[in-house]
């Protein structure tokens, strides 16, 4: 009950935050996992909400054609339109937008246009990478919190096929060493396990594991068709500082995922995954001392913005770090719970809102990204553990 108190008591605080903006998601997966499927499930259910789903292109997606055969939809012409914007207006309030550019400022300018939203679903294509792209909504959001009306990033949801998906990851490892399909999946906030009808139980444990080691901050839910309850997609608040949803924060230890071993866990505090140039590091936090909060955000920034090690010079060790995601929480000596959300080298390390749990033994610390090697892994328990 208390973490439900707790969510709602962030709820409160993000409602604040919220106010007179449109949450945005950002749908992504590697071609022909479900993206569009999903896309017309939402678009098509009576749910009240005004949506706008963004896509690059209609182009040649099945969207379009799938979406006018289904519902009653009217192109809307728009004498202020330009050349490279196509809408639809559905039956049930939402309007399909085909934008060439999926930047904020073409996005807020449609937006405007078409008069209030209540949700934005951007749908990247298939070859995408949504890092930047959350990275970009994110950072907009930090310099227009104080005016109101803006996009506010929801989250990212990643559709991956059930069937082809693992292969996909294995065999993806792009010239620079991290291939799309796993960028997709370590940007993720909620992945959605698709096509199950077609996998085996073994198949989708496989699968399943890979995922989490790849992401062990995300959650996974199974779908057929992309079905799935609009709650489990849309206003999760993932990039807030309240409880993270995700059951690997909640009791500050080893349940629910975290039962996925980590192959390739050395001890107690941390695990460590490595798969084709994405690495996964997760590590166990103890209550920190202020000394100790302090030198961890310096670890943070070093890593985030000049992919360094603090205690290393970058004169005599040249490190390939990149970070795409980081989540964690973890408790003081001043009885606050902090929780911290990274996307890039951008990172927001709050305290958490709505704090019911009292003050965890342990917290946690997730990096995903790439060369976070057992040095990197040494050098962070050193700073919490030592
Ligand atoms: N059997 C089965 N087929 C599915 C499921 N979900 C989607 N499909 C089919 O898989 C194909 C690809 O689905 P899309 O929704 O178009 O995939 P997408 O990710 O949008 O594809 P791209 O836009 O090409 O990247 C379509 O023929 C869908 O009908 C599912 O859960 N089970």
């Amino acid at each position: 009950m208390y973490y439900e108190q707790a969510l709602m008591d962030g709820w409160k605080k993000d409602a604040t935050r919220r106010r007179g903006s449109v949450p945005l998601t950002i749908i992504s997966g590697y071609l022909g996992a479900g993206k569009s499927t999903l896309l017309k499930r939402i678009l098509t259910e009576h749910h009240g909400y005004r949506i706008a789903v963004i896509m690059n292109e209609f182009g040649d997606t099945a969207v379009r054609p799938g979406l006018s055969r289904a519902i009653n939809v009217s192109s809307m012409s728009d004498p202020y339109a330009d050349s490279s914007e196509e809408i639809l207006e559905l039956s049930n309030g939402c309007l399909c937008c085909s934008i060439k550019d999926s930047g904020i400022a073409a996005i807020e300018k449609l937006m405007q246009r078409k008069g209030a939203f209540d949700y934005i679903l951007l749908e990247t294509t298939g070859l995408a990478d949504p890092g930047p792209i959350a990275s970009i909504f994110w950072r907009n959001e930090e310099f227009n919190r104080e005016k109101g009306n803006d996009i506010v990033l929801d989250g990212v949801v990643c559709v991956v096929d059930a069937v082809f998906g693992r292969q996909q990851m294995e065999e993806d490892h792009a010239q620079e060493g991290i291939g799309e399909s796993l960028r997709q999946i370590a940007a993720a906030d909620v992945i959605l396990l698709n096509k199950m009808d077609l996998a085996s139980a073994a198949d989708l444990r496989h699968t399943e594991d890979l995922l989490y080691k790849i992401n062990p901050a995300v959650t996974v839910h199974h779908t057929v068709r992309a079905s799935i309850e609009l709650k489990h997609v849309i206003n999760i608040r993932a990039y807030t500082s309240r409880a993270p949803v995700h059951p690997i924060f909640l009791p500050f230890g080893d349940h629910g995922h975290a039962s996925h071993d980590h192959e390739n866990s050395s001890d107690d505090h941390g695990a460590h995954y490595e798969l084709r140039g994405i690495t996964s590091l997760q590590v166990s936090c103890p209550v920190l001392s202020p000394e100790r909060q302090e030198r961890l955000e310096e670890w943070i920034r070093a890593v985030l913005w000049e992919s360094q090690l603090p205690e290393e010079s970058a004169d005599t060790h040249k490190r390939t770090m990149e970070i795409l995601r980081c989540k964690g929480m973890f408790g003081t000596q001043s009885g606050q719970v902090f929780v911290l959300q990274g996307v890039r080298n951008l990172y927001e390390l709050e305290p958490l809102v709505g704090n019911d749990f009292g003050l965890p033994d342990h917290g946690k610390l997730v990096f995903i990204g790439k060369g976070l090697d057992g040095a990197v892994k040494r050098s962070l328990e050193n700073i919490l553990h030592s």
